[in-house]
């Protein structure tokens, strides 16, 4: 599988690649400068500069650098940048050599769009580069006619490097609340705004894997309407889609606990799975549903199991170490709901708990009913 590179990983090579740029920028340089200036621009990019950006980057192996790395990048691109203002001012006052001030431009680029800066840190850097070049400006004809332009080139490119930083946070937000909704809705049920079936059994899997590493207990549920189908073919589909709802309300109501994972697990089946349930929590559960669907009242008539809509509840409990995997407590919880179903229906199965591996279902332990 292909590693992918870790955010702070990833910085680490930028900076490396930045403060190679820097030195590669130095041969174009030493071409450029008079004899006269070359020791003072060594002495400012090797002495300054370069340990500048080796200190961002060793920066980055301290603990707190996810913390501080946005003051971090903001002080070091400034210092950089400052630097580089006090190379200009050099190679003018000895020299009288304006020193192009491009450099200058890629040190805040390099800042908003390959670093990361945040849109505040970046505004920040802008006004201070831009403070910082203008005073410059002021107090030495560095660039002399072009004095006016440059400052103007300057400026107006921090300023659209910022904008640009900040339509490009704007677009990431909009693509990360994208990406968020369609997490949502590939993992809600619509219908009944509960887990579908790939959320449920995802986050299932990931509960029952701690239960059974932990030795708890692990209750699983497996709900089912009875007679749903006349009920939707006497009251419709949109009856039927509201018994639905029903159901699910009902479920969310009894089982609060932040720690039981429920979900819709296919048309009017329902799957939860209860870490650390006893027995008689289960069956106090049990039994508030059913007498949930008792106080619905809601008429299914011609159905051959009575008047009213009611649900079949088919129990697994026990030590989630005794079994293999949750599909094998689904599956004991399955069989207890057919047993429920063969039962009579509107009630509640418990599926034997021992042995679980040798027979999934030994015995119907018991059985309740509503009272
Ligand atoms: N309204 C509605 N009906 C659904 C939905 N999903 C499944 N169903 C219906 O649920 C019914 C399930 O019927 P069966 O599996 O025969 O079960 P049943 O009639 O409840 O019988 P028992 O389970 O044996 O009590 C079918 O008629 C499906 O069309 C849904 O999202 N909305």
């Amino acid at each position: 599988m292909k590693a992918s590179l870790s955010e702070t990983a990833r910085v680490r090579l930028f900076i490396t690649i930045g403060g190679v740029l820097i030195a590669l920028f130095m041969i174009g340089d030493l071409e450029l400068l008079p004899v006269e200036l070359e020791a003072a621009y060594l002495t400012n990019r090797l002495f300054v500069q370069l340990p500048l950006v080796v200190a961002l980057l060793a920066f980055t192996f301290h603990p707190r650098f996810p913390e501080f790395r946005q003051p971090a990048f903001l002080l070091t691109v400034m210092a950089l940048t400052y630097a580089n203002y006090y190379l200009i001012y050099l190679c003018w006052a000895r020299a009288g050599f304006s020193f192009p001030y491009e450099g200058t431009l890629l040190y805040a680029f390099f800042g908003f769009f390959v670093l990361g800066m945040a849109f505040r840190y970046a505004v920040a850097l802008m006004l201070f580069s831009s403070v910082g070049f203008s005073a410059l400006m002021v107090a030495h004809p560095v660039y002399g006619n072009f004095t006016l332009i440059s400052a103007g080139f300057v400026l107006a490119s921090l300023f659209i490097g910022v904008i640009g930083r900040h339509r490009l946070d704007y677009l990431l937000g909009q693509l990360q609340a994208a990406n968020e909704e369609l997490v949502r809705l590939s993992t809600t049920d619509a219908l009944t705004g509960l887990s579908n079936r790939r959320a449920l059994m995802s986050e299932s899997e990931t509960l029952f894997a701690v239960l059974q590493r932990s030795e708890q207990p692990v209750a699983v549920f497996m709900l089912d309407l009875d007679f749903f189908k006349q009920f939707n073919d006497r009251y419709g589909h949109q009856q039927g889609d509201r018994a639905i709802r029903i159901q699910a309300d009902l479920l969310r109501s009894v089982f609060r606990r932040q720690t039981d994972v429920l979900g819709r697990y296919g048309g009017e089946e329902f799957l939860v799975v209860a870490p650390g349930m006893s027995e008689p929590e289960c069956r106090a559960r049990a039994e508030e549903i059913l007498r949930g669907w008792q106080a619905q009242a809601l008429a299914n008539e011609g159905s051959p199991g009575g008047c009213t809509l009611s649900c079949s509840i088919g129990i697994c409990q026990g030590s989630a170490s005794d079994f293999s995997s949750l599909n094998h407590v689904i599956h004991c919880a399955d069989e207890a709901l057919y047993q429920a179903k063969h039962g009579g229906r509107a009630t509640y199965v418990f599926a034997a708990s021992a042995d679980h591996d040798r027979a999934p279902l030994a015995v119907a332990r018991d059985a309740g009913v509503a009272s």
